[in-house]
């Protein structure tokens, strides 16, 4: 997939597209509906998929004031939107400037100019325009007026609650740590991305070494507590083009027992001691929480429940894994 960092990247030679547009923050099941849409479309039609996303999120520069974390960071954006099977996504910088493009002009400058869209696909309750003044029918209006079809893909909500998948629905659910069910709506387990810094250098001491990931643009950090997952390797990916996965127990908080003041995320690999991850960028993927975060009065009364949290991380990730330790 092709990533265009604003127009002048669009090669010249661009054929007509069939282009959708959005945050897609975590790229959700509802995202995942119309991004696969607009691959189909393209492949039906012998066209190119491009998928408009704006980063910053709007959000975070309409109100600076507010702490508003994405979901996932542009890297895993771009990942989750390549793995759709798009043949490129154009990125513009959302600035206070460009938000006053108004909703006509949007369309003109990015949807014909620059991609030569012969087919726009939008979810029913699109807005795109200056004070988001554009929607569905406004686009179908400029498509009239432009030569191109616009495709309203209707909701997608989830056939056990009947709520429409959202990146809402996700936040709301990893704020009280439920990684499971953010998995359901994502549709993948939920990840955080970050560089593997020095921590209080306490872990190895205490038979668990913890790779602490670096605290900037991680994407959205569950609810303190202890949760199964897998620490992966981007940069160590096997010849088979999979990235190494090693099962982990990942502790998210301050180190109570400790008296720590800083927020952490920090990952045990599985019965490994040998392992070298400072400077190295890695993903956790959190697929279950197993407890919360507990001020323990005491290194032993830790030491027997991260014991059973290796167990339960074991059991969790499944299989043949073995739990006990040997080192
Ligand atoms: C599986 C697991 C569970 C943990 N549970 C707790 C906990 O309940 N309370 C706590 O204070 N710290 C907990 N920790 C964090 C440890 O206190 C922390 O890893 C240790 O202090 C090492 O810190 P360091 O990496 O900065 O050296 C947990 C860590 C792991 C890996
Ligand atoms: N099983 C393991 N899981 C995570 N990190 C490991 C493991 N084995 C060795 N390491 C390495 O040890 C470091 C963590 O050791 P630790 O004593 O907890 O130091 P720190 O406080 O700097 O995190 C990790 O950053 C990583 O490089």
């Amino acid at each position: 997939m092709q990533v265009w960092n604003g127009t002048a990247e669009v090669p010249a030679d661009l054929g007509p597209t069939v282009a959708t547009l959005g945050i897609f923050d975590g790229v959700h099941r509802g995202h995942q509906v119309i991004l696969g849409s607009t691959v189909r479309e393209a492949e039906e039609a012998g066209l190119t998929s491009v998928a408009v996303t704006f980063h910053p999120h709007p959000a975070t520069v309409h109100h600076p004031d507010r702490d508003v974390v994405l979901i996932a960071s542009l890297t895993d954006r771009l990942e989750r939107l390549a793995a759709t099977g798009l043949d490129a996504v154009l990125v513009l910088e959302y600035t206070l400037d460009f938000a006053r493009t108004g909703a006509e002009e949007f369309v003109r400058r990015y949807l014909v100019d620059a991609l030569r869209a012969s087919l726009v696909v939008v979810g029913e309750d699109v807005r795109f325009g200056w004070q988001n003044a554009g929607d569905r029918s406004t686009m179908q209006q400029l498509g009239r007026a432009h030569g191109f079809g616009v495709r309203i893909v209707t909701d997608i909500a989830s056939p056990a609650t009947g709520r429409r998948w959202s990146s809402t629905w996700v936040r709301e659910l990893l704020a009280t740590g439920d990684v499971a069910g953010a998995a359901e709506v994502l549709g993948r387990p939920h990840r955080v991305r970050g560089e593997v810094v020095h921590g209080q250098k306490r872990g190895r001491a205490l038979g668990y070494p913890t790779a602490n990931l670096r605290a900037d643009d991680l994407g959205l950090v569950p609810a303190d507590g202890v949760y199964a997952g897998w620490l992966i390797r981007p940069a160590h990916a096997p010849a088979d083009g999979s990235s190494a996965r090693l099962p982990a127990a990942v502790s998210v908080g301050t180190n109570p027992t400790f008296h720590g003041v800083e927020r952490t995320v920090e990952a045990y690999v599985l019965d490994r001691t040998d392992l070298d991850l400072y400077g190295e960028e890695v993903v956790v993927e959190l697929v279950e929480r197993l407890r919360p975060m507990v001020a323990f009065d005491g290194v032993g009364p830790l030491l027997e429940q991260m014991a059973r949290d290796v167990r339960d991380a074991a059991d969790v990730l499944g299989g043949a894994h073995h739990a006990d330790r040997t080192g």
